[in-house]
C-alpha cells in the first residue's frame, strides 16, 4: 500500500473518532440538559400547584416571565407594594423577588400568627432564606438562640446600667470620628460617620474594652454585613442550583469567609483567656459586663466553643450596626430637611438632664419628643417595605378561614401599613409624642414599641431583641450631635433620595451633610 494512502486512511479513521466522540459528548449534554429541564419543571409544577393562589403586582402582561417581575421588583419595590395596597387594599397578594414569591398579607393576621411556635411559622426559616443563611455564614443562628436569649435576658434588664458606658465610648468615638470644625461649616459624609460610631459603641457593649478599639475589629464588624450583602444581592438573581457554583468565584463571598476568621483570630483567644481568668480563682478577678462575658455564662459546651461565640459576635453586628446607622442617619437628614424641630428637641434634652443630673436611662425616658421624633422619620423611611416575614412550616388555616400552604413565604406590607394608619405623609415629628399624652397611651406609641401597626421591628416571639438597646444608642448619638453640632444641607440640597434594593430601603450614602461645631453653649 501506498505510504500516503495508509496516511489518509488513518487520518480518515480519526477523525471519524473524534466525530463520533463529538457525538457522544453532544448525546451527553442534551440527555443531561433534558433531564435538569425536566425536574425544574416538575418541581416548579409542583410548587405551583401547592402555592397559595394570588395576583402578583408588578405583572406587565399575562405571560410575563417571572424573573422579569423580579428584576423589576429589585428596583422598583416601593412601587409594586404600593399598587399591591392600593389595588388589594387590605387583601392577599403576591410579590415577585428573584428567589422567591412572597405572599404580603394584611395586617390584621399578625395578632394570630405571632404567638405561633416556630415548627409552625418560623421567623428563623425567613431569616435563613433572606440571608442565604449557608452563604453568609448566618446559618449559625440555626444552631440555637444564644444570642436572643442573652439580649433579651441580660442586655435589655442592664441597660440603665450600661449608659454611663455607652456615653463614654460615644465621646471618645466623636472625638475620632468627627473631623474638627474650627468654627466653620464642614461637609462630611455624614452616613460614614455615624456608621463609624454605632460600630463603636456596639463593639463597646458587645465585646468591651480594649477590643473595641480595635481597629481591625471594628472594620470586620462593619464590612462583614457589606459582604454578605452583595454575595446575597448576586446570588439571589440566579436559580438556587447555580449558588455552589457561582458563589465561590464572587470576591465578595471569600471576604465574608475571610471576615470570619479574623473574627475568630480575634475574638477567640479573648474567650479563651476570660475563661482561664474566671478559673484562675485570682482574688482580683473581675468579670467584664458586656455581651460576649454573658454569652459565654449562658452558652451550652457546643455554643460556647470560641470560635462559635466569635462568629455569632459577627452576626450581630450585622444585625445591630447598619440597621441602627441607617436609623441614625434618616433621622439626621429630617434634622436638616425640617430645621424647625432643632431648638425644641435641644431644650428637650437641656430640660430632661437638668431634672435626670445626668444621662441615664431615666433621662433618656423622658425625652418623649426625640424618641417621638424617630419614630416619624422610621415612619416615613423604614428599614424594609416589608416585616413580619415568617415561612409556613405546615399548612395553616387562620381564623377567617384562609389556608396557606406549607412552604409559603409571607410578610406583611410594614411601611405601607404604618404610613397608611396615619392617613399622612407628612413629617410631624412629634405626632407620636403629642399621642402618648392620652390616658393609657404613653407607652404605646414609643419607637420600641411593637404592634400590628408598628412592625418596623417584627412583633411577638421573635421581634427585633436589640430594639430597646437601639433605641436607647440612637437617641444617645442624636441628643450628643444635636447638643454639640448644628447641622444642615449643603445649599441647593435637600433630603436625599432612598434607594430600595428589592424589599430593603437604604439612604443614599453619599449624601453629604455640613456641620459645625456649636460654640458658646
Ligand atoms: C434601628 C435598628 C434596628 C432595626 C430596624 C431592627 C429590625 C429588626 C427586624 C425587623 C428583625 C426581624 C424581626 C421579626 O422577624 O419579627 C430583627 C431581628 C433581629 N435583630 Fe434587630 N433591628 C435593629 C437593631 C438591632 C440591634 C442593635 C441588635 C443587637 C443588639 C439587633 C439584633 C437582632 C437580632 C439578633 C435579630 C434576630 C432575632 C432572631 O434570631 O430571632 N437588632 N431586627
Amino acid at each position: 500500500m501506498n505510504p500516503n494512502n495508509s496516511s489518509t486512511v488513518l487520518s480518515q479513521l480519526t477523525s471519524k473518532r473524534q466525530d463520533k466522540g463529538l457525538l457522544t459528548l453532544y448525546n451527553v449534554f442534551i440527555t443531561i440538559l433534558i433531564i435538569v429541564t425536566t425536574i425544574y419543571l416538575i418541581q416548579k409544577g409542583i410548587t405551583r400547584s401547592r402555592s397559595f393562589r394570588a395576583p402578583f403586582v408588578g405583572r406587565r402582561f399575562s405571560w410575563e416571565p417571572k424573573w422579569l417581575i423580579g428584576l423589576r421588583f429589585s428596583q422598583a419595590g416601593l412601587e409594586h407594594l404600593a399598587e399591591g395596597c392600593k389595588k388589594f387594599n387590605d387583601g392577599i397578594f403576591k410579590v415577585a423577588r428573584n428567589d422567591t414569591d412572597i405572599l404580603v398579607i394584611p395586617n390584621r393576621y399578625v395578632d394570630e400568627l405571632h404567638s405561633k411556635p416556630e415548627e409552625h411559622v418560623s421567623a428563623i426559616g425567613a431569616h435563613m432564606k433572606n440571608l442565604l443563611g449557608k452563604y453568609s455564614t448566618i446559618d449559625i443562628l440555626q444552631e440555637g438562640n444564644l444570642h436572643t436569649h442573652v439580649l433579651q435576658t441580660k442586655l435589655t434588664p442592664n441597660l440603665g446600667s450600661m449608659i454611663s458606658t455607652i456615653e463614654e465610648e460615644l465621646r471618645f468615638a466623636m472625638e475620632e470620628e468627627i473631623p474638627p470644625t474650627h468654627g466653620d461649616w464642614k461637609d462630611v459624609s455624614i452616613y460614614e460617620i455615624i456608621l463609624h460610631l454605632v460600630a463603636r459603641i456596639s463593639a463597646r457593649v458587645f465585646v468591651g474594652q480594649p477590643t473595641c478599639r480595635n481597629q481591625e475589629w471594628l472594620d470586620t464588624s462593619i464590612r462583614f454585613t457589606e459582604h454578605a450583602f452583595l454575595t446575597i444581592a448576586i446570588l439571589r438573581r440566579l436559580p438556587k442550583f447555580l449558588h455552589p457554583v457561582v458563589a465561590p468565584l464572587l470576591p465578595s463571598y471569600w471576604a465574608v469567609h475571610r471576615d470570619l476568621q479574623t473574627a475568630k483570630r480575634i475574638i477567640s483567644p479573648i474567650v479563651k483567656q476570660r475563661t482561664a481568668d474566671e478559673a484562675s480563682g485570682e482574688p482580683g478577678y473581675e468579670k467584664p459586663t458586656d455581651l460576649l462575658q454573658w454569652m459565654i455564662d449562658a452558652a451550652n459546651l457546643r455554643d460556647g466553643q470560641p470560635d462559635k461565640l466569635a462568629h455569632r459576635q459577627l452576626v450581630l453586628s450585622l444585625a445591630a450596626i447598619h440597621t441602627t446607622t441607617m436609623a441614625v442617619s434618616y433621622a439626621i437628614y429630617d434634622l436638616c430637611q425640617f430645621p424647625e424641630f432643632v431648638e425644641p428637641l435641644r431644650q428637650e434634652i437641656t430640660d430632661s438632664l437638668e431634672q435626670g443630673g445626668k444621662w441615664a436611662k431615666t433621662t433618656l425616658g423622658k425625652m418623649h419628643k426625640l424618641d417621638s421624633f424617630i419614630k416619624e422619620s422610621q415612619r416615613l423611611s423604614p428599614p424594609s417595605l416589608l416585616s413580619f416575614q415568617r415561612i409556613v412550616m405546615q399548612d395553616l388555616t387562620l381564623s377567617d378561614g384562609t389556608t396557606l400552604p406549607k412552604g409559603t413565604h409571607i410578610s406583611v406590607p410594614a411601611a405601607e401599613v404604618l404610613q397608611g394608619a396615619e392617613f399622612d405623609s407628612s413629617f410631624d415629628g412629634f405626632r407620636y409624642s403629642r399621642r402618648r399624652q392620652n390616658s393609657g397611651e404613653a407607652h404605646k406609641y414609643q419607637f420600641a414599641t411593637t404592634d400590628k401597626n408598628s412592625l418596623h421591628f417584627g412583633h411577638g416571639k421573635y421581634a427585633c431583641p436589640g430594639r430597646f438597646f437601639a433605641a436607647y444608642e440612637i437617641k444617645m448619638i442624636i441628643s450628643h450631635l444635636l447638643m454639640d453640632y448644628d447641622v444642615q444641607f449643603p445649599p441647593g440640597a435637600s433630603r436625599p433620595k432612598v434607594f430600595s434594593a428589592d424589599e430593603v430601603l437604604l439612604p443614599d450614602p453619599s449624601t453629604r451633610v455640613l456641620i459645625r461645631r456649636r460654640t458658646g453653649m
